[in-house]
């Protein structure tokens, strides 16, 4: 069960460990594929540089080019470190009030189904000072995570993130802004909207003061202390993935063959999820989902230990005389329990090292369980081919 190792969590006892290094390269593509990547992607910078507002669209997953690049911006203290280190690093939250003020640019490459790095900048940080390369900043951005303490004032945080737009936007205005309301937890339902309605109003009329319509900025309300800052970069994360559609046609596909109430792709040690079917997501599904990961996290943690060779070779001589792998059925991991209330099983089925499935059933399920194995499996094998198309041969 290679995947459910990477997604070890950290513990009290061992605070250092993140699971082993995640490796492999996450885009792939033939050496003609990327030079005309390239030809288009330098095409496309001349016609911005000359008339901003016209440029093409970067090419599909364009973010593939580099690394794409999620920025985390925002006042001192608004929450920016605690959210990297929540969702990429299992920091569990109450241990980021021992957290210290960023004094310089944090650059965290994260290996995974895909390759992208998070940049947490202080909160001091002016970076329209003449002094720094806009270009090396947004030029490969994938996203610009403005993040904005909800439980503090919060005028000046806009007025920063408004300058900031208007200063990037004639250059770079394919830049996808999105806007962590953060620190909701503790707030009532009545008051997080209210205070979304006044910051989108706020935003939204001073750039449209500035001519500036229809900047594409979207809005989150998170919280590290609950599901909501892992479903706000899930989203953020899924703009990023060039064959999303695809990953969501086969999740589609899998939900009406088997009357599945909603199918998750997770990534397991983020456990953000990267694509899902299209019916609505709702937030108790995905907490249930992301919950049972750690559940079997935990559960291969205990039994899928390392064998030592003598152990292995027992298992492997008489009587069977045959070798592990071909003694077990499945060599990836598989799960399905019966959840007590509403007696809908739930399912997870490993897809690579880094990924995993996981779908809420719909009740009585278990008696057609052969037909859902053989769909999951076509499944499986549909999303490996879909990475498999779009990874980089390694030579
Ligand atoms: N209640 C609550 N507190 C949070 C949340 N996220 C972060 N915090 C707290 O906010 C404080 C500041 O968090 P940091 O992550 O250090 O803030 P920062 O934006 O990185 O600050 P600088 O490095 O100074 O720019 C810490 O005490 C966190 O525990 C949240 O979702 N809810």
């Amino acid at each position: 069960m290679p995947v459910l190792h990477t997604g070890r969590r950290r513990s009290n006892q061992n605070r250092s460990y993140n699971g082993p290094a995640r490796q492999g390269p996450v885009r792939h593509l033939s050496v003609a594929q990327l030079n005309l990547e390239r030809v288009y992607e330098q095409n496309r910078l001349n016609v911005q540089k000359r008339d901003g507002a016209n440029a093409p669209e970067p090419a599909p997953g364009t973010a593939a080019k580099g690394k794409p690049r999620l920025l985390l911006m925002g006042q001192r203290r608004s929450g920016k470190s605690s959210i990297s280190s929540v969702v990429f690093h299992k920091m569990p939250p109450n241990e980021t009030l021992f957290l210290e003020s960023t004094a310089r640019i944090q650059k965290d490459a994260m290996h995974s189904f895909m390759d992208f790095q998070v940049w947490d900048f202080p909160g001091q940080l002016n970076f329209m000072d003449p002094s720094f390369d806009l270009d090396a900043i947004f030029g490969e951005i994938g996203a610009l995570i403005w993040v904005i303490d909800a439980q503090d004032e919060y005028h000046e945080a806009i007025n920063r993130l408004n300058s900031t737009i208007l200063n990037i936007y004639p250059n770079y205005p394919n830049v996808n802004v999105e806007v962590f309301i953060h620190k909701v937890d503790g707030l009532s339902d009545d008051y997080k909207l209210d205070i979304q309605r006044d910051i989108m109003q706020r935003i939204q009329d001073e750039l449209s003061d500035h001519g500036v319509e229809n900047a594409p900025i979207n809005f989150h309300l998170t919280s590290i202390y609950n599901h909501s800052i892992f479903e706000a970069f899930s989203k953020v994360i899924q703009k990023l993935i060039p064959h999303l559609p695809t990953l969501e046609a086969l999740l589609n596909d899998l939900c009406r063959a088997c009357r599945f109430e909603k199918a998750y792709l997770f990534d397991v040690l983020s456990k953000i999820y990267i694509a899902t079917d299209s019916s609505p997501v709702d937030m108790p599904s995905y907490e249930i989902c992301s919950d049972y990961i750690d559940v079997i996290v935990d559960v291969s943690e205990i039994y899928a230990w390392p064998r030592p060779p003598e152990y292995i070779q027992l298992l492997e001589g008489p009587p069977w005389n045959k070798k592990l792998e071909d003694q077990t059925a499945c060599n990836d991991a598989e799960s399905c329990i019966v959840l007590t209330d509403g007696k809908r099983p739930i399912m997870l089925r490993e897809v690579n090292k880094y990924l995993a499935l996981v779908a809420i059933m719909c009740e009585g399920s278990y008696e057609k369980m052969p037909s859902v194995t053989m769909n999951v499996e076509s499944t499986v094998k549909g999303l490996t081919e879909v990475f498999n198309i779009t990874r980089q041969r390694r030579e």
